[in-house]
């Protein structure tokens, strides 16, 4: 185990009675901690105390948990923080096809086990492989920011190819997902999908061996990067040709119901973002009730927004908050308007409607970044008219204009803010500027404190700058506000669901984007995706899926290498037709360049008798392009 570790990788205790004895934690934020007045210290109560991360044995699971552990040294010092490792029933069934036995706790029930029996305090889990619901006495604890969660392209040693759409008829595809197996065929009926299990380490030598069938893996591209094997990825293979797992890439951390301690320690570590865009996946699969062996995919983007009362303020009053859900895109389809593809990413550039104050003053919306060939989105969408100008009224709220900020740092590039004291040591990004920056890069004071610098952007206006301690990103809250960084987000969230039949010959896929002000709300965005792709033929593709499963399961001859079939035997017949199923042959002509008429809107698809999707306001929903 520890010989096969990436270079330079501290060494790894396989069990609790070899704990190696940590070295003083060196983080410069821990240092810069203890000088500063108002900030953890060593002194924080927990110093001197021991907290045990649990995680399954595998090389993966071990650096992710390793990574957990080095985040929280730098947060907590004076902690000891160990490691357990455990197997799984997961590692110890290598014969049987991963999607035919049931159950959802495949990698996790061994060690909740554990948990509750207070032998660790936590457990270190690759978010995508954590079912959506928790045992009794376990919650997450935290989800830490996200790898890369698309999946990767690994191509056999000595072979020429570098993508999908290079390889001849017939080549051997090796994956044991479900998800993957279903989208790829739907694109690329020609290939052939194979079974193969055992860690990343196993996989790539069964591909590599020259006897082996394999052309190919697929596999999560955060998985080799974690574990140094970035050179492998051949390529990425994503949307709209395979959408990712719900939770891929994600570290998630699960501890005890109401562990104060680990709520505190463990909720340190959380990534906002990350979290609210896992919560609207995994709230899909939750209703679509589906583990990490159904054929769903989906994608998420998450835009900031900075509003007055975000960061350091109290909450919005109701009144308020309720007229911040009003303002956001209004669109409604146009029928007679022409159908034009739109990525996921357009739908988060969508222009913003002009406050009137904006409208008065003469400023133009920011304008997204246009493809050449694309026409805009708008060129197909309406905003409600009328009522705008009353709904808009950025003043009467206190709102300030939204715009879409640098991501990692919400300052326009050349802004006088721009200034190293204001990097944080533990991300090396920026610290946030709060409120934003309208459409006119103006912005304006925020009460509650903080540095107030003039700024000369538009020559009115000032701009907050945080100072350092309330950095998102600063080590461990301190224990006045567990759990919680007094930070007020909001966001356009962008959720796409899909559900494919093992076949590829049927699909679904539904996109919804909305405005979301806490983790709820992204929540019920998951919900309503799923529920539309209920409505929308889901529900027979995967009622299909199980009974295909239920007479294919419960064998346990070797799967390694074994071509996965495409119906269960008998079932020859495809899934009860699906209202906005789209055949293979035709979706992959569109994937190839053919999009004409793909880009057909749900509601519009959908028979009178069926329900008519109504958009709230701030939604959007478009199809993306070559699907
Ligand atoms: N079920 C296996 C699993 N669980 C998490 C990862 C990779 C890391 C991640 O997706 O977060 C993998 C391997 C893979 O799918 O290739």
């Amino acid at each position: 185990m520890i010989s096969s570790l990436p270079p330079n990788h501290p060494p790894i205790p396989s069990t609790s009675t070899n704990f190696p004895t940590r070295p003083p934690p060196s983080c410069p934020m821990s240092q810069l901690a203890a000088t500063r007045p108002g900030s953890p210290t060593a002194t924080h109560p927990y110093a001197g105390q021991t907290f045990t991360l649990g995680t399954r044995n595998s090389k993966l699971a071990m650096v992710q948990t390793e990574i957990v552990r080095r985040e929280l040294e730098q947060r907590w010092p004076g902690c000891e923080i160990r490691i357990f490792g455990m197997t799984t029933l997961g590692d110890n069934v290598q014969t049987q096809p991963l999607y035919t036995f049931g159950g959802k706790a495949l990698w996790t029930k061994e060690l909740e086990v554990a948990l509750l029996c207070g032998q660790v305090d936590a457990i270190v889990h690759s978010l995508k492989d954590v079912p959506t619901e928790f045992p009794p006495g376990c919650e997450l604890g935290a989800v830490l920011e996200r790898e890369d969660p698309s999946d990767a392209l690994v191509v056999k040693e000595g072979l020429p190819y570098t993508s999908l759409d290079e390889m001849p008829e017939g080549s051997v595809i090796g994956t044991s997902s479900v998800r993957r197996v279903a989208q790829l065929r739907r694109k690329y009926p020609g290939l052939k999908f194979a079974d193969v299990r055992g860690n990343l380490g196993t996989r790539l030598k069964k591909l590599d061996d020259p006897t082996s069938s394999y052309t190919a893996l697929i596999l999560a591209s955060a998985g080799l990067l974690r574990l140094n094997l970035g050179h492998r990825i051949t390529s990425s293979v994503s949307s709209p040709a395979l959408y990712h797992a719900v939770g891929q890439g994600a570290i998630g951390v699960e501890i005890r119901e109401g562990d104060q301690r680990a709520r505190d320690v463990i909720g340190s570590l959380e990534c906002w973002k990350t979290s609210w865009r896992t919560r609207a996946e995994r709230m899909m699969l939750r209703v679509l009730e589906g583990g990490c062996s159904v054929p769903v995919g989906c994608e998420t983007k998450l835009t900031e927004v900075f509003v007055k009362g975000g960061e350091g303020d109290a909450p919005l009053s109701p009144r308020a908050q309720k007229k911040l859900d009003l303002h956001g895109v209004r669109v409604e389809r146009d029928p007679n308007a022409p159908r034009v593809p739109v990525s996921p990413e357009q739908v988060n550039d969508l222009p913003l409607p002009l406050s009137p104050r904006s409208a008065a003053l003469g400023l133009a919306p920011s304008s997204p970044p246009q493809q050449p060939g694309v026409v805009p989105p708008t060129a197909h969408l309406t905003a409600n008219g009328a009522s705008v100008p009353k709904q808009y009224s950025a003043e009467s709220i206190g709102l300030l204009d939204i715009a879409e900020p640098d991501d990692t740092t919400g300052i326009p590039a050349g802004h006088p803010a721009v200034n190293p004291s204001h990097v944080c040591p533990i991300t090396g990004r920026m610290l946030p500027v709060a409120p934003l920056v309208s459409p006119s890069r103006r912005a304006v004071a925020l009460p509650g404190g903080g540095e107030h610098v003039s700024s000369s952007l538009n020559g009115s206006g000032t701009i907050h700058i945080p100072p350092l301690h309330e950095c998102a990103h600063r080590p461990g809250r301190t224990p006045s506000c567990p759990g919680s960084d007094n930070l007020t987000h909001h966001a356009t969230l962008s959720l796409t669901g899909t559900i494919t039949s093992l076949s590829g010959t049927h699909a679904v896929l539904y996109t919804l984007s909305r405005r979301c002000h806490s983790p709820e709300d992204c929540e019920q965005l998951g919900a309503d995706v799923a529920r539309e792709l209920i409505e929308g033929g889901g529900k027979e593709i995967l009622t299909e899926l199980g009974r295909h499963v239920k007479e294919v399961g419960g064998g346990d001859e070797q799967h390694d290498g074994k071509e996965i079939p495409v119906e269960a035997p008998g079932a020859s017949s495809p899934p009860a037709v699906c209202p906005v199923g789209i055949p293979a042959a035709s979706a992959a002509a569109a994937a190839n360049g053919h999009a004409g008429g793909v880009a057909k809107s749900p509601v519009a698809s959908k028979s009178p008798q069926s329900h008519r999707t109504v958009f709230r306001e701030g939604e959007v929903c478009l199809r993306p392009v070559g699907w």
